[in-house]
């Protein structure tokens, strides 16, 4: 359901197995997959289901349309997997669309069901008090059920953050801009000038740089396989607190520098790369996340914005920077948004990700708000290192322009 909103797809497109967005009349292909795998009708029906039992009649109906439609076509065929039939799709949607107001639809669909299930009281009784609604408000006949999507208070922020989803990293690209480029990075390091990584210049501000084939395949492989067995739900700093929350669906761990000798190789190209000094405590462990299909990070800072927040507790002041490592492609969806710097960047396969979280004063740049889209299709791997204010007195001096 979440990647339905994101993405704008279409349930009876879902159902068949293709990833499609609609917008008018307009079709778009998001993705298209190799095999199509359609879903069932019990399948549809299920979906629906988890979206009735919350009440969520928004996402409930045209998943049980589909269950329904699905079902008559199939009907007197016996799929021996299924565990709901055709009277319970039909009893489901009729239910949601009386709770919608859809009462003339409620009533047809109890009809329905009725022919299959003559017996059934309570449908019969709700033939009724639809028949006798209907009869003291005929208006209701013609009611359409308008229908808000749940738990979404109205932002700009999320028109935003889902525009840039939904392009997948694709949006027109400047090269014109002069101050946009490439180059080979050496960054007057030793290690550097006998192997330059290629960089690219993503966006000014703020400053956002891409470092292609930070990692090679094998350093890949070996931070995930690290990671894999200490994977746990992640979690989000709430005031002092640590708690688990919808906005950042993933599975993370934290690999000390000690685990293995790869982090150190690591530690020396990012300080390399951004002449920043990552020792502990100037920088955190390397996060690991892994995100499957529907895990996301809505739009979130990396930085703290209240004086009581954990990231504090290392006596190194706040999080500067970020150097985010994809450590994996994913075949949809999943790239990073940077809401207010609107652009979002696709996922690139060993390329790391580099940005400043606060302006040179010390405070936060509130333009860095970022988000992972949600994976529509295969599953994500980045690496985060965080890296803190102390330590760099000398590498980033400070200023007290806020505009720097
Ligand atoms: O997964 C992404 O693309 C962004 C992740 C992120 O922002 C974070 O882990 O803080
Ligand atoms: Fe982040």
């Amino acid at each position: 359901m979440r990647l339905q909103d994101v993405y704008m797809l279409n349930v009876k497109g879902l159902a068949r197995g293709v990833f499609q967005r609609v917008t008018g009349s307009a079709v778009t292909d998001l993705y298209s997959p190799r095999r199509l795998f359609s879903l069932t009708a019990d399948d549809c029906f299920q979906v629906g289901k988890v979206a009735y039992d919350m009440g969520d009649y928004y996402h409930a109906i045209p998943w049980l349309e589909e269950a329904v439609s699905l079902f008559r076509g199939a009907y007197g065929e016996w799929n021996t997997e299924d565990e709901a039939s055709l009277e319970d799709a039909l009893d489901h949607l009729a239910f949601a669309y009386f709770q919608a107001g859809n009462i003339s639809y409620a009533l047809s669909l109890s009809r329905e069901f009725l022919l299959y299930s003559p017996d059934n009281k309570r449908m019969a009784r709700n033939v009724l008090k639809y028949e006798r609604l209907l009869a003291d408000s005929p208006k209701q006949m013609v009611a359409e059920a308008v229908i808000q999507r749940p738990n979404v208070p109205h932002l700009q922020t999320r028109d935003t953050y889902e525009g840039l989803c939904q392009t997948l990293g694709s949006q027109p690209t400047h090269y014109q801009i002069p101050s946009l480029y490439c180059s080979y990075e050496t960054n007057s390091n030793p290690y550097l000038l006998l192997q330059p990584v290629r960089k690219e210049v993503i966006h000014l501000e703020p400053y956002v740089v891409l470092y292609h084939d930070f990692v090679n395949e094998m350093e890949a492989q070996k931070i995930k396989g690290l990671a894999e067995p200490w994977l746990q739900r992640s979690v989000v700093a709430s005031g002092e607190k640590q708690l688990q929350v919808d906005y950042r669906i993933s599975k993370s761990a934290w690999l000390k520098d000690t685990v293995d000798p790869i982090l150190v190789t690591l530690d020396h190209r990012i300080a390399a790369l951004t002449g920043l000094d990552v020792q502990p405590p100037y920088a955190e462990y390397l996060q690991v996340v892994n995100y499957g299909i529907g895990g996301h990070y809505e739009p979130h800072f990396d930085h703290a914005t209240s004086p009581s927040s954990p990231l504090y507790r290392m006596k190194s002041g706040n999080r500067v920077a970020t150097f985010m490592i994809y450590l994996s492609a994913v075949e949809a969806g999943g790239a990073t948004a940077f809401i207010y710097a609107n652009f979002s960047m696709p996922v690139v396969k060993n390329a790391a990700l580099f940005w400043w979280n606060l302006h040179r004063s010390g405070e936060g740049d509130s333009d860095t708000l970022h988000a992972g889209c949600p994976v529509l299709v295969g599953d994500k791997w980045v690496a985060n290192k965080w890296i803190h204010e102390y330590g760099q007195e000398f590498r980033r001096p400070c200023s007290s322009s806020p505009e720097d």
